[in-house]
């Protein structure tokens, strides 16, 4: 794990632990004794620590952390550094973060190659940096740029590390050849001053003020976060203790953290994330044996919002567009929005203007699918309608090269059935992007039962490519996203129709740390875009729609948000919804006592007796549904693992990363307990299929001991595959 070497008077210390070098238990014992064996070597002079392969070092391994002696040592490890009598050279290339850079800060040199990238990301998984990070990072740049650093945890690069004199040099070419010719400049200079333990904070009179405006930044940034609080709390301790006070504060507030339920959370969304774009179909093939096609030219169909953020995202990547809109009022008025869209990136310093030029130039508007035969890959966004997007796709197979891979931007519609109207199934494939597709990060992948492995591997690699964050799910109606998230909304619903209010819904669930109640989501994508995918599914199965019904094919529905759209209020767009928006605040919403009186009518006409709704109950039922619904789908194996599940709603729906996702909710409230709340709704809602409860959620309560959610998938009994 540490590879120990002497190069003539230098003795180097190589950390080799791939992939990132993390500081497992036996690499703090290497480097421990690889300095005491350097120190006890004649020959030695000076010694060096770097990294093999592609990185110095990234930090602590973050898997340990869920074993009681997490992070046990490094602390020592690091007293023996800094205590080293021969002096200690840090060579950094790749990255030095987290426990990477405390091993960086106990040497007595640090030397980088230009490209390396710096900083303390322990934050971003609900922690401080714990082996006196942040006790010496103030010591060397001062308070403003450690708290900066600490509490956002953004990754810095080489030159302004050294700008804040956090590195004493920086190269070109390769770091140890710098750190070997950096030594001859320091070997027998006296080492004391180098020892940040005994330096001081330079601008400690000012940390009061610095604390403060940080403080509030940090509340405004990161709403209901405790890490970034308590890494400002232990900088400002930095410069109003001894060190050794401060140090040991410190640990004190690192334990703190590291129990803390959001720290456990992040850390799980760390893996969850990781784990992801690792795909598998039931055939065997996955992510590790397929090779995706190279996909150099596409086409997207439909030139409304979808379909124009959708060439955003592929133009900003540097792919060639071609848009086809038959409409040409529309396809210049999407071209002006794409090109609106990269002029607000510049001005975010998102991109440059010559990016944005470039960009540009990649995009094509069309009138036909003729234009399309050449391309590699063409995704269709129109509108949500199987017979439209069937005649599309039969088109499409007989224009486009026989190579080309047809995906549908459909948020729900079966690939099967759309893949049947062409004689190629095996290239037809799902792509669901959130809107707006060019912010939001979730790329839903959807297989049907005849898409290929190479198709699979070329939209999630593709994916990768727009920066999105891949999930792939089998084909069924409404996926994975829309599936489980439907009875969360229906249910938001329904408390209102039965006592809440808008307000309080959206309320107890931003409380919970969602950053928009479902109310004012739907302000904002529209009530009206809600109303149309009503209108065509019933259209679909032939049903007549009226306001004055509680049930529907056997179903509780509620009409609440068809008043609203018979009003004309369809949202942020027309200043009113469930909210109403003043025209000089036109996103701020106003609980409207209009819909309070509309929404007391409707109960009134529907005979629904009104009551108080505990914030608890709130978010059980939009909770646990969305839960149960999510057990079926890994049940059907519409999800091959709940981290699929959880990563879609931490990006698709803004689920609050320290909260993991609604399958990681479930397993710290414990399935026993949210199955036995399950059986109880089913019995008070028994018009709601989506509280009938799942098999393998009662099988896995039914456990005297909780399963821990990597072994969850084991219990879907064979016949449900
Ligand atoms: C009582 C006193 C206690 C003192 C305790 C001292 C405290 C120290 C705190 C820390 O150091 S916490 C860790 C700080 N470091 C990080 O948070 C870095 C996290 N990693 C990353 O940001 C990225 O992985 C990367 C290093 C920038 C590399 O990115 P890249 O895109 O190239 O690769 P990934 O796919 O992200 O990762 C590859 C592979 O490695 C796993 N991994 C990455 N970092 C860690 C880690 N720190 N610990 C364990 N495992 C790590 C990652 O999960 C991938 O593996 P997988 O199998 O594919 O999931």
């Amino acid at each position: 794990m540490v590879d120990y070497s002497v190069d003539r008077n230098l003795a180097i210390l190589g950390i080799n632990n791939p992939p990132v070098n993390a500081l497992s238990f036996h690499v703090r014992e290497g480097l421990f004794n690889g300095i005491k064996q350097a120190n006890a070597d004649r020959r030695v002079e000076a010694i060096v620590i770097t990294g093999k392969g592609k990185t110095y070092c990234s930090g602590a391994d973050i898997r340990e952390f869920s074993i009681p002696s997490a992070g046990k040592g490094l602390v020592t490890l690091g007293h023996r550094i800094e205590d080293s009598d021969k002096p200690v050279i840090s060579a950094i290339h790749g990255n030095a973060l987290g426990g990477g850079l405390e091993i960086a800060l106990f040497s007595h040199y640090r030397v980088a190659n230009k490209n390396a990238k710096i900083g303390f990301p322990e934050v971003l998984i609900g922690l401080l940096p714990g082996a006196e990070g942040t006790i010496r990072l103030p010591r060397v740049t001062g308070l403003a740029f450690a708290m900066d650093a600490i509490a956002s945890g953004r990754r810095f690069d080489a030159q302004e590390a050294h700008k804040h004199g956090i590195l004493d040099t920086i190269c070109d070419g390769d770091v140890l050849q710098e750190a070997k010719a950096f030594s001859k400049k320091i070997i027998g200079q006296p080492l004391d001053q180098r020892r940040l333990s005994k330096t001081h904070v330079k601008d400690a009179a000012d940390v009061d003020i610095k604390f403060e405006e940080a403080l509030a930044q940090i509340k405004r940034k990161y709403r209901g976060l405790i890490a970034p609080i308590l890494c400002l709390k232990s900088v400002r301790n930095s410069a109003k203790m001894s060190f050794d006070e401060a140090a040991a504060e410190e640990m004190r507030l690192f334990g703190e953290l590291l129990t803390s339920s959001q720290s456990i959370g992040l850390r799980y969304s760390f893996f969850a994330e990781r784990s992801a774009p690792k795909w598998k179909l039931p055939c065997g093939a996955c992510a590790d044996n397929t090779t995706p096609v190279d996909v150099k030219t596409t086409g997207v169909i439909g030139a409304g919002t979808m379909g124009s953020g959708i060439a955003v995202c592929l133009i900003r990547a540097g792919i060639p567009v071609i848009l086809v809109e038959k409409n040409q009022k529309m396809l210049d008025q999407a071209i002006k929005t794409i090109s609106r869209i990269l002029t607000g990136s510049v001005k975010l310093n998102r991109m440059t203007e010559k990016q944005r030029e470039h960009s540009l130039k990649l995009l094509k508007g069309a009138s036909t699918l003729d234009e399309l035969a050449g391309v590699d890959m063409v995704i269709e966004a129109v509108y949500e309608n199987l017979e439209l997007k069937r005649e599309i796709f039969h088109q499409l197979d007989k224009i486009c090269k026989s190579s080309t891979l047809l995906c549908s931007n459909t948020s729900t519609l079966d690939i099967d059935n759309i893949a049947s109207a062409t004689q190629r199934p095996d290239k037809v494939v799902g792509t669901h992007f959130f809107a707006p597709a060019y912010i939001m990060r979730l790329l839903e992948n959807v297989y049907g039962t005849k898409t290929s492995p190479t198709t699979v591997a070329t939209v999630m690699e593709l994916g990768k490519r727009i920066g999105k964050i891949c999930v792939l799910v089998k084909t069924c109606y409404a996926f994975v996203a829309n599936r489980t998230n439907q009875p969360f909304g229906a249910e938001a619903s329904f408390m209102v129709e039965e006592g809440a209010l808008p307000q309080d819904v959206d309320t107890v669930l931003e409380n919970f740390g969602m950053p928009m109640g479902p109310f004012k989501v739907s302000d904002l994508s529209g009530i009206d875009v809600g109303w149309r995918i009503r209108q065509e599914v019933a259209k679909a199965l032939g049903l007549k729609l009226t306001l004055e019904t509680r049930y529907r094919m056997g179903e509780r529905i509620t009409t609440l948000a068809d008043r609203l759209y018979e009003m004309g209020r369809y949202g942020i767009k027309t200043g009113k919804g469930w909210y109403r928006y003043e025209p000089t605040n036109p996103r701020k919403p106003i609980p409207d006592p209009d819909v309070a009186k509309m929404i007391q009518k409707h109960c009134m006409d529907m005979g629904i007796e009104r009551r108080n709704i505990p914030a608890q109950e709130v978010i059980e039922r939009c909770l646990f549904s969305a839960i149960n619904e999510s057990f079926r789908v890994l049940e059907q194996r519409i999800a091959e693992k709940p981290e699929d599940i959880d990563v879609i709603w931490q990006y698709g729906f803004s689920f609050p990363r320290y909260g993991g996702g609604p399958m990681f909710y479930a397993s710290q409230v414990g399935l026993k307990k949210v199955f036995e709340k399950i059986c109880i709704f089913h019995e008070q809602f028994p018009y709601s299929s989506h509280w009938v409860p799942s098999d393998l959620l009662r099988k896995l309560a039914s456990h005297s001991t909780e399963i821990p959610m990597d072994k969850w998938t084991q219990f879907i009994s064979s016949s449900k595959l």
